[in-house]
């Protein structure tokens, strides 16, 4: 089977500057491994690090040690000591992110904030734009509404558009943060179900699912990260 990223010996402590440099410990020595066609569901208490442990994956937290590796386009490459034209290019070709809340360019319609992704790949902007409408039509948002920036949209459609905008593009690795937190069931199910053609597709992931059901439909196991107290 094949490791698609590996945490080895991962630590990250946050330095308060408004607390008298204060330091808090948050992960200590992490280690996982996630293959091809494999969904880790990250458990653990409120507060205990999985949010900040998917950022560090993507590289929106620096690690403070250890090694995130990462296999893209057939190599192994440390994301922690990678240079930032390497983190940009991990990002648009192999690690996907939906993050909990839509963060996008103020003024910019969905459909093209949904594109944006293949896009970025060199993909046609039609092609790239038939592919975000077929997502965007599968995960319930009203054609209507594809030509609005999603700024003002609700919660919940705001998280499908940053669901379609995060699965457009086929990554090997997608790290999926609470994607189905405001979904009414019938929209958890739509995404649990691209979630899981994603990783029959290949992709391995890491997610974070509160909701049991959501969480039993896609989990292949669990990783309880400790909160530090309990470490
Ligand atoms: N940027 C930051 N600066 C300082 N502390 C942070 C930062 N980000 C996270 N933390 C702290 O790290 C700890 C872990 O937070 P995190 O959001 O990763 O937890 P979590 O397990 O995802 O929690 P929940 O299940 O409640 O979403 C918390 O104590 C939080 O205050």
């Amino acid at each position: 089977m094949t490791v698609m990223i590996e945490v080895e010996r991962l630590s990250k402590q946050f330095r308060l500057h408004q607390q008298g440099e204060m330091i808090l410990p948050v992960l200590t020595d992490i280690n996982l491994s996630v293959h091809r066609s494999e969904c880790v569901v990250l458990d653990g208490a409120s507060g205990s690090g999985k949010s900040t442990l998917l950022r560090a994956l993507y590289g929106n937290y620096l690690a403070s040690s250890g090694a995130i590796w990462v296999t893209h386009q057939g190599a192994r490459v440390d994301l922690c000591s990678a240079h930032s034209q390497l983190q940009l290019a991990i990002r648009r070709e192999t690690i996907g992110y939906v993050s909990q809340f839509l963060r996008v360019i103020p003024r910019v319609a969905t459909i093209d904030v949904v594109s944006q992704p293949l896009i970025d790949r060199g993909v046609a902007p039609e092609q790239a734009r038939q592919k975000a409408g077929e997502l965007l039509q599968q995960l319930h948002i009203a054609e209507r509404l594809w030509t609005l920036p999603p700024g003002t949209f609700s919660g919940g459609e705001q998280q499908r558009v940053n669901i379609a905008r995060g699965l457009i593009a086929d990554y090997p690795i997608l790290l999926l943060d609470e994607p189905t937190a405001s979904l009414d069931r019938a929209n958890a199910e739509v995404v649990v179900g691209l979630i899981d053609a994603a990783r029959s597709r290949g992709s391995a992931i890491i997610g974070i699912f509160h909701d049991h059901l959501c969480r039993d439909a896609i989990a292949d196991r669990l990783f309880t990260v400790k909160a530090q107290a309990q470490a």
